[in-house]
């Protein structure tokens, strides 16, 4: 096996919010972070013994500090950043409890899906933003 196909991609629990007028939770990257000061969708690793849905769970209860009622799987994506390898599973949030605000001390907002184009977001998040704006006509 080269290195190529050794090399192993990180799984990660990511979660597409929406509100009741369709817009978009998403949340800066930190200095010290993998794809610094990016936007994002909240969201992290699954960790060892957890389903994607727990991860999903988890991560956005310690990022933004809501608990998840209901969500849907939305797309998977696999990427190469050349130093690191993603596998991004990502679900629709579309229920939840609490008000989503960075807990992390991370500047985050409320974006219409019209509008998501404009933020710069890590290179393997091109899909998401193509899949929300085809599903909502914009
Ligand atoms: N959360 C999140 N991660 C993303 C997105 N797009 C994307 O490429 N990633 C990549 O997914 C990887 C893991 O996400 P993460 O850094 O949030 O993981 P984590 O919350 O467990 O963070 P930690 O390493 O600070 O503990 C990072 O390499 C990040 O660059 C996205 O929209 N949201
Ligand atoms: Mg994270």
């Amino acid at each position: 096996m080269n290195t190529e196909t050794a090399k192993k991609s990180v799984l990660v629990a990511v979660g597409v919010i929406e509100n009741t007028d369709g817009e978009i939770f998403i949340c800066r990257r930190g200095a010290s972070q993998h794809q610094a000061h990016k936007w994002e969708f909240p969201g992290g690793k699954v960790e060892a013994g957890e389903t994607v849905a727990q991860a999903l769970a988890r991560e956005l209860e310690e990022e933004v500090g809501i608990r998840v009622t209901d969500c849907r799987p939305f797309m998977r994506i696999e990427h190469d950043y050349g130093d690191k390898q993603v596998t991004l599973d990502i679900h629709k949030v579309t229920a939840f409890s609490g008000e989503p605000h960075g807990l992390e001390g991370q500047p985050s907002r409320w974006v219409p899906v019209s509008e998501l184009h404009s933020y710069d977001f890590p290179a393997a998040n091109s899909p998401i933003v193509d899949k929300l704006q085809t599903e909502t006509g914009n």
